[in-house]
């Protein structure tokens, strides 16, 4: 089953508590392996039943999906430096580890997988008390599937006094209750209550918003709202993951948890992309629904490119990320007009933009200076996030936030995880947002963010 051509996992073992000895602190060792095809949402739900670190990430362009379980280590930050504080762990974890991958394909090997929470300076926890400000995790086991591909990679941190035979021994055990090829129909959870939260009040906030943009406050401001569910039973996170990525084909899937708790989601937008040094950046802002009929739903498409208020929210985006990406990167293109994004539910303005890094520096870089563009913060950018710190009534927590990966070979994604749920246990809370400029008119956003929820209410007890 496995096809490693890498030194035996026993005397890389023994090198490593050796080299952690020698140095008297613990020694990373990454071993990729290319396995027979795997299916992740077996994979993922194997993955629960031995370590409730599971994250789960699929691409929204490529057949591409990662499953992590378990952890070698976690990186940590939580002020305003998050961004470079985690670069400086990630540099000396994987310059120092002891790596055996013959493969060398993106998304194997040393990978950190996590997020970042909206914003920094929020205090209030509820309800992302499990969720640390920053959390990204190198796992302990990862599951890659490129195209008809499967590679696992097992990543263990050894310490001086570790014992070989006893590490051989769980991983030998871990590795074969992952790929012991399951079968298993998973259930998504029955809905037994759903309350939104103060929908009369969310409106009053939209309405006061375009005031204070009138008055030229800000130019503007993404609001979000939340709406909390519960269950019959404690949701079963593979089931919920297997109908994300049967329903909605152009989204990133995604799953992170944290102290038992899982945040789940389906979202269109790629916050940047770097693959060796080419960058790719996603402006979607302007939102409408899908037709019910072939026509209407042509008709429609033509009403969003071509309304002044959609096309607003929309050029905010566009002229923040080009200043962004201009800063960091040359051969920036960026088309003139923005095209349509159709998703299962509603259709968006997207505009790609695409570049080439500068040498020196980072996807965690190209992150620090775009987040939050003013697709999820505002325009100008501090101006929007102090306003939604002030007059949100939610706490975003990792909503809104980056979430996304990167590995040792210059290759990584964030997307910003919108149309996305908190889960615990059997309840959850789903958030859904929208960009409010001068002309937003508070029922019709209301009406935007509900046909927003629908992705993961669909998959979460239907709608
Ligand atoms: C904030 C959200 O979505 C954002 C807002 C959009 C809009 O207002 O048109 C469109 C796409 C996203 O950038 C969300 O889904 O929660
Ligand atoms: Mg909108």
């Amino acid at each position: 089953m496995l096809h490693t051509q890498a030194p035996q996992i026993n005397e890389i073992i023994e090198k490593a508590i050796n080299q952690a000895q020698e140095r008297n602190e613990p020694q990373l060792i990454s071993v990729v392996d290319q396995i027979e095809p795997s299916d992740p949402f077996q994979f993922l739900d194997a993955g629960t039943s031995i370590n409730n670190h599971c994250l789960f990430w699929r691409s929204a362009e490529e057949d591409f999906t990662m499953v992590a379980v378990g952890s070698a280590y976690k990186m940590y930050a939580e002020n305003e430096n998050r961004f470079k504080e985690i670069q400086v762990m990630w540099d000396n974890i994987h310059q120092s580890a002891l790596t055996y991958d013959e493969f060398n394909e993106k998304g194997t090997g040393i990978v950190a997988l996590g997020g970042f929470s909206f914003d920094s300076k929020q205090n209030d926890q509820v309800p992302w008390e499990a969720f640390p400000d920053s959390q990204m995790t190198i796992p302990a086991f990862l599951l890659t599937n490129k195209g008809p591909e499967s590679y696992l990679t097992t990543n263990v941190l050894i310490f001086p006094e570790d014992h070989k035979q006893q590490i051989i021994t769980q991983l030998s055990n871990h590795r074969e209750t992952l790929l012991r090829a399951g079968h298993k129909t998973f259930e998504l959870p029955v809905r037994t209550n759903s309350e939104e939260i103060d929908p009369s009040g969310w409106k009053k906030s939209i309405e006061q918003a375009t005031e204070d943009i009138k008055k030229g406050l800000l130019d503007k401001v993404v609001l979000a709202r939340e709406l909390r569910i519960s269950f019959n039973d404690p949701v079963q996170l593979a089931a919920v993951i297997e109908a994300l990525a049967a329903t909605q084909p152009n989204s990133y899937i995604f799953a992170f948890e944290s102290e038992g708790e899982y945040f789940v989601g389906a979202t269109p937008e790629r916050l940047a992309k770097l693959d060796k040094q080419h960058l790719v950046s996603t402006c979607l802002a302007g939102t409408i629904r899908r037709g019910k009929t072939k026509e209407e739903d042509v008709q429609l498409g033509e009403e969003l490119l071509y309304d002044p208020k959609n096309r607003q929210e929309h050029q905010f985006v566009v002229e923040m990320i080009r200043q962004a990406v201009e800063a960091c990167c040359y051969n920036v293109q960026i088309p003139k007009a923005p095209v349509l994004y159709p998703l299962k539910n509603l259709q968006h303005l997207f505009t790609p933009v695409t570049a080439v890094l500068e040498k020196g520096y980072t996807l965690l870089d190209v992150i620090e200076k775009l987040h939050p563009t003013p697709a999820l913060g505002g325009m100008p950018q501090k101006k929007s996030v102090d306003y939604i710190r002030t007059n949100e009534k939610l706490n975003r927590g990792w909503y809104a936030g980056p979430v996304g990966w990167f590995d040792m070979h210059n290759n990584g994604e964030f997307a910003v995880a919108i149309r996305s749920a908190l889960i615990k246990s059997d309840r959850a809370s789903l958030f859904a947002g929208c960009g409010v400029v001068e002309d937003s008119d508070p029922d019709a956003e209301y009406e935007e963010t509900d046909v927003k929820l629908k992705p993961m209410l669909s998959v979460l007890g239907g709608c």
